[in-house]
């Protein structure tokens, strides 16, 4: 079966119609003023709009305070809040009971450890998102284009519902699903021609990078 797709750090009508006309289930738009995909929230808000309805979409914040958040939430009205910070459980809590939105946290993996940082968030976070720790020296918590360890996911409980993101593209997505089975992933810089420029072609390469990866897993039986 084919994965969801969401592709992140979008800032244009062109590569909105291109995401939703492929298939994406999410995009995200992304709230951090140091990222090149950073956008403001009333424009989130009209490209958010012109597929409202048929691709859920994602607002992606670091450790945003209620100011912020109030002001995103109104002006987006995104589905999902994306928190790509060191927001704790009781935050995550709170957010959720206040805004009534879902909320996918974020976790950098670098090592077995790091996963288990998820434990706390359990049954609070909606969905938890994988992305690798940052290299170093870089401003941005994610949307670095690298990847970490797969193979660390083997040892999740099924039930744990997350999206694999960190460094995906054409190229290596047939084997991170192969690694991982994972049931949604999440690029951004994979899909760029430049820090913050979404490339038409490289997503048409991805979508359907995905969709042969998937029919060559639904031919070989694969149940991962
Ligand atoms: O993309 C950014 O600039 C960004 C900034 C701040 C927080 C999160 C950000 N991006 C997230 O990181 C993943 C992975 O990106 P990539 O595919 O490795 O480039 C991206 O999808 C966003 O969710």
């Amino acid at each position: 079966m084919r994965p969801e797709i969401k592709i992140c750090g979008l800032k244009t009508p062109e590569a909105v119609d291109r995401a939703a006309e492929r298939g994406a289930s999410h995009i995200g738009f992304i709230f951090f003023d140091k990222s090149p995909r950073n956008i403001e929230p009333d424009i989130a808000g009209a490209l958010a709009d012109r597929v409202r309805g048929r691709v859920k979409s994602v607002a992606v914040t670091v450790d945003a305070d209620n100011d912020e958040l109030d002001e995103i939430i109104a002006l987006m009205r995104p589905d999902i809040l994306q928190f790509h910070g060191k927001e704790s459980p009781e935050r995550v809590l709170t957010i959720k009971a206040v805004t009534g939105l879902p909320v996918m946290k974020a976790f950098s993996i670098r090592d077995a450890d790091d996963l288990k940082r998820i434990e706390p968030y359990i049954g609070i976070a909606d969905r938890f998102l994988f992305d690798a720790k940052p290299p170093a020296g870089s401003d941005l918590p994610g949307g670095n284009g690298v990847s970490f360890d797969w193979s660390l996911l083997g040892s999740l409980d099924e039930s744990v519902d997350y999206m694999l993101s960190g460094g995906l593209n054409k190229d290596n997505i047939a084997a991170a699903l192969s690694e991982t089975g994972a049931r949604a992933i999440d690029v951004s810089s994979g899909v760029e021609s430049a820090p913050g420029v979404k490339d038409l072609q490289l997503m048409d390469e991805f979508f359907a990078a995905v969709a042969e990866a998937s029919r060559q897993r639904a031919h070989s039986g694969s149940v991962k």
